[in-house]
C-alpha cells in the first residue's frame, strides 16, 4: 500500500493544474491515478506536474509533465507558474531551476507576485517539431481544414517549444472559429507524428496578439503558456509582431519576450486552489483539513 503524496490543485490563467509532490518516493503516478483525479470534478485537470527528486543527486528537480488523457509533455507554461508558486511558498525561495524531458529550465517569482519561466530556446526546424514531411520553411506550412476552395484555416507555422505547436494566423476574432470541431482533427492529423498543439492566433498590434489553442491531450484550455511562446516566436519570425508581444488567452495575460539570446521568457500569474495528498497507484485522494477562513 502506497503512502499518500501531498498535491495543490491549482491553475495558471485557468489552465487547470495539479501539483503533484512526488519528492522522496521512488514511484511515478499511475496512468489509471491520473484518469481517476481527472474523472472527479474536484480535481479535473488538464495537466499534472509531478515534482520528483532529481535524476542526478546534487542536481535540479526533476518536473514530469502528464496530460488528462494521459499522454507525457515535454514543455507546460503554466503549469511550470504554478510549481514555482508552490515551491516559493514552501520554501521563501524566488529563483528555481527544474529539469524536465526538454532541458533545464530557470524560473523566478518576483515581488508583485508574478512568475517568469525561462521555456529554453524555440526550435523550428521540420524534425524538430516534428513533421512527417520536410517543410524548409516552417513559419508557413502547406495544412488546411474546410472545404478546398474555402480554407477555415490554413498555412499554419509551426515551432517547438519542447513540445509541438501549429499557430493558424486569423483575422476575424478567434471565438469565430469552430476550433471545438477543428482542434482534434488538426491535432491528429499525420503531419504531426507525435500530435499537435493546435491554436488560433489573430495579430492586434506590432506588440500584441489574441490566442486560443486546442491542447495536445487536453483539449480546449484557458490557456496555454507554450503555446503563448510558440506564436509569439512564430509571430516575430513572420514579422507580424516584434520579439515581446502580450498574448491575450481566454484565461487571461502572459508576457512573452523573445531574447536576443534566443530564450523565450513567458511572465504571467498562478493561482492556488487547495490542497490534499493522494495515492499515486489509485488516484484517491482527500483534502486536507478545511483552511480556517
Ligand atoms: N498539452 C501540451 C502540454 C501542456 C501545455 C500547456 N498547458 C502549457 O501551459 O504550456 C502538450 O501535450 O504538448
Amino acid at each position: 500500500m502506497s503512502t499518500n503524496a501531498p498535491f495543490a490543485k491549482m491553475n495558471g490563467l485557468g489552465n487547470e493544474i495539479i501539483v503533484a509532490d512526488m519528492r522522496g518516493r521512488a514511484d511515478r503516478i499511475a496512468p489509471k491515478a491520473a484518469v481517476a483525479l481527472n474523472a472527479d470534478p474536484a480535481t479535473k485537470f488538464d495537466q499534472i506536474m509531478a515534482i520528483h527528486d532529481p535524476r542526478t543527486p546534487g542536481t535540479a528537480n526533476y518536473i514530469e509533465i502528464i496530460n488528462c488523457d494521459g499522454s507525457m509533455a515535454q514543455a507546460c507554461g503554466n503549469g511550470m507558474r504554478c510549481v514555482v508558486q508552490a515551491l516559493a511558498a514552501e520554501t521563501g525561495e524566488k529563483i528555481f531551476t527544474f529539469e524536465t524531458i526538454a532541458g533545464i529550465l530557470n524560473a523566478e517569482e518576483h515581488e508583485d507576485g508574478l512568475i517568469s519561466v525561462d521555456m529554453g530556446e524555440p526550435r523550428f526546424g521540420w524534425q524538430e517539431i516534428p513533421l512527417a514531411e520536410e517543410f524548409r520553411d516552417t513559419r508557413m506550412i502547406e495544412l488546411q481544414i474546410g472545404p478546398i476552395d474555402a480554407p477555415v484555416l490554413h498555412s499554419p507555422s509551426v515551432a517547438s517549444m519542447g513540445n509541438p505547436h501549429a499557430i493558424f494566423w486569423v483575422d476575424q476574432d478567434v471565438w469565430s472559429y469552430d476550433l471545438e470541431r477543428f482542434g482534434p482533427l488538426l491535432e491528429n492529423h499525420p503531419i504531426f507524428p507525435e500530435r499537435a498543439n493546435i491554436s488560433i492566433a489573430q495579430v492586434t498590434s506590432r506588440d500584441a496578439l489574441t490566442l486560443r489553442t486546442w491542447e495536445r491531450g487536453a483539449g480546449l484550455t484557458r490557456a496555454c503558456g507554450s503555446a503563448a511562446c510558440a506564436a509569439a516566436v512564430s509571430a516575430a519570425r513572420t514579422n507580424r509582431t516584434g520579439r515581446q508581444v502580450t498574448v491575450t488567452l481566454p484565461g487571461g495575460l502572459l508576457a512573452i519576450d523573445w531574447r536576443e539570446d534566443d530564450h523565450v521568457v513567458m511572465t504571467g500569474p498562478a493561482e492556488w486552489e487547495f490542497s490534499g495528498s493522494f495515492d499515486p497507484a489509485t488516484g484517491l485522494w482527500r483534502r486536507d483539513r478545511q483552511d480556517v477562513a
